[in-house]
This record gives structure tokens, C-alpha cells and sequence, in this order.
């Protein structure tokens, strides 16, 4: 299968769990999340806002503010094409849905958090494989947001990859500028490719 076809198949399977399915895995996922020693002081954590069928991140990121973490979410950069911003949000936080449907907090620039300031980033994907590969909606929009990270840039940030079990393959193929993910939360485990 290539690309496009895995994503087809990873997302049907995805799209096949019940709400409630979703909603305990995405439970099982904060567990694990909350045993991160990582976590164990506030900070600066950059997650995502789940649309349709995706691990629902509601209630794990008020859990995490509840925390006293910080939260930043992504926003389609206005300017650079497939780029992405992530802004501060809290309960004052206006959202509008961007081209997707996926809402985004209203972009201020007082607001933007710098990748340099988080030290979580909560990366959101159709699949993955035993090496960390990761296969996102398509747009590239991860990758070039994790490419500084990945060239050394940014040694403070640790990415993780949030998904349902069923999103695991054996061997994803990938490309030159596909970053692999050094750990991915599943309801069953949390996997550590680091190596
Ligand atoms: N919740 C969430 N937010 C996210 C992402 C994500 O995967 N999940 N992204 C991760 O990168 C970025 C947005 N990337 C996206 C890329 C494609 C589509 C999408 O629905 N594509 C449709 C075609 C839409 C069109 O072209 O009009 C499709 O593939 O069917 C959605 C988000 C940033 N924010
Ligand atoms: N660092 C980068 N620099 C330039 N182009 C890139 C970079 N990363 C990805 N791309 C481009 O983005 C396109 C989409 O990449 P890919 O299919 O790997 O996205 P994805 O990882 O599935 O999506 P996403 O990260 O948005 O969830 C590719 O065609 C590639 O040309």
C-alpha cells in the first residue's frame, strides 16, 4: 500500500471505534501521559484540538490546564503556507474554525508561544510504525513544524504522538523530510523509539 491508500485504510479504522471507545482511550491515553516525570512540573505543553474521528483531546487538555500547565494550539500560519503557529489559550480563548473545520484559537500575536518555549508538543496522526515513523492528514504541517526539532534545534522540545492502538502498522514508508517521533501514547502503552 502507499501513502494515500494507508492513510484511506488507517482512517476507516479509526472511524470504526464508538464514541465511548474514543472517549476511554483518550482516558487511558492522560494516564499514561500523567505518569511523564516530564509532567511532573507546570509547563508549556503544545497539543491539538480533535476533529471527527481523532483520539479526543477535550478532556485531556483541561486536565492538563486543570494542572497548572500552560497550553498552546496550533493555528494555520496566516502568511507561510503549511505552517503552523501555536498560541496561549484559556477559558477566554475566542476560537474560529480554520479551512479545515478544525477550530483554532483567534490568531493574536501577543498570544504565540514559540516552539523554543514548549517543552511537550502533543502531535496528533493517522498512523505509526514501530520506528516512530508517522503518517499525518497529508498536509506536511508536523513536519516542517518538527523539522527544526528534529536537526537539534530545539533539544528542549519532546514531541509525542497521541493515537488509538489501531494505528499502529509494522512499516509505514517514508519520506526524506518525514520526522520520526521519539515516543507515541497509545491506551495500551507508551512507546519509546528513542534508541
Ligand atoms: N486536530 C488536528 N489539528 C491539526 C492537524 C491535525 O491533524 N489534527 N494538522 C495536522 O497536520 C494540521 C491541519 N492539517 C490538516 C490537513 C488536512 C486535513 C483534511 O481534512 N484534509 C482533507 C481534505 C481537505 C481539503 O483539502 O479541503 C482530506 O484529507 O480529506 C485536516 C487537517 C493542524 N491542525
Ligand atoms: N520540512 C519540509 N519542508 C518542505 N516540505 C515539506 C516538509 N515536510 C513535508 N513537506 C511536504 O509536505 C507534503 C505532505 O507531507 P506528508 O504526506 O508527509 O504529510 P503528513 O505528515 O502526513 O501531514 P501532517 O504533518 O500535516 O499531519 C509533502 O508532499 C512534502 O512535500
Amino acid at each position: 500500500m502507499n501513502r494515500q491508500q494507508l492513510r484511506k485504510s488507517l482512517l476507516a479504522q479509526r472511524q470504526a471505534l464508538s464514541p465511548q471507545q474514543r472517549e476511554d482511550a483518550a482516558l487511558q491515553v492522560l494516564t499514561h501521559l500523567q505518569q511523564l516525570p516530564e509532567l511532573e512540573h507546570a509547563c508549556n505543553i503544545g497539543s491539538y484540538h480533535s476533529v471527527r474521528a481523532e483520539l479526543p483531546t477535550a478532556q485531556l487538555n483541561k486536565a492538563l490546564q486543570a494542572q497548572g500547565h500552560q497550553l498552546a494550539l496550533p493555528v494555520l500560519h496566516p502568511v507561510r503556507p503549511n505552517h503552523l503557529l501555536f498560541l496561549r489559550v484559556s477559558e477566554t480563548t475566542v476560537w474560529r474554525p480554520n479551512i479545515y473545520g478544525i477550530p483554532e484559537p483567534v490568531l493574536a500575536c501577543t498570544d504565540i508561544l514559540p516552539l523554543a518555549q514548549l517543552q511537550i508538543l502533543l502531535v496528533p496522526l493517522v498512523g505509526f510504525d514501530l520506528e516512530g515513523n508517522r503518517l499525518g492528514m497529508g498536509g506536511g504541517f508536523y513536519d516542517r513544524t518538527l523539522a527544526a526539532w528534529h536537526a537539534g534545534r530545539l533539544p528542549h522540545l519532546q514531541p509525542i504522538g497521541l493515537a488509538f492502538d489501531c494505528q499502529q502498522v509494522e512499516v509505514l514508508p517514508h519520506a526524506a523530510w518525514d520526522v520520526p517521533l521519539p515516543r507515541v501514547i497509545t491506551p495500551a502503552k507508551l512507546w519509546d523509539f528513542r534508541n
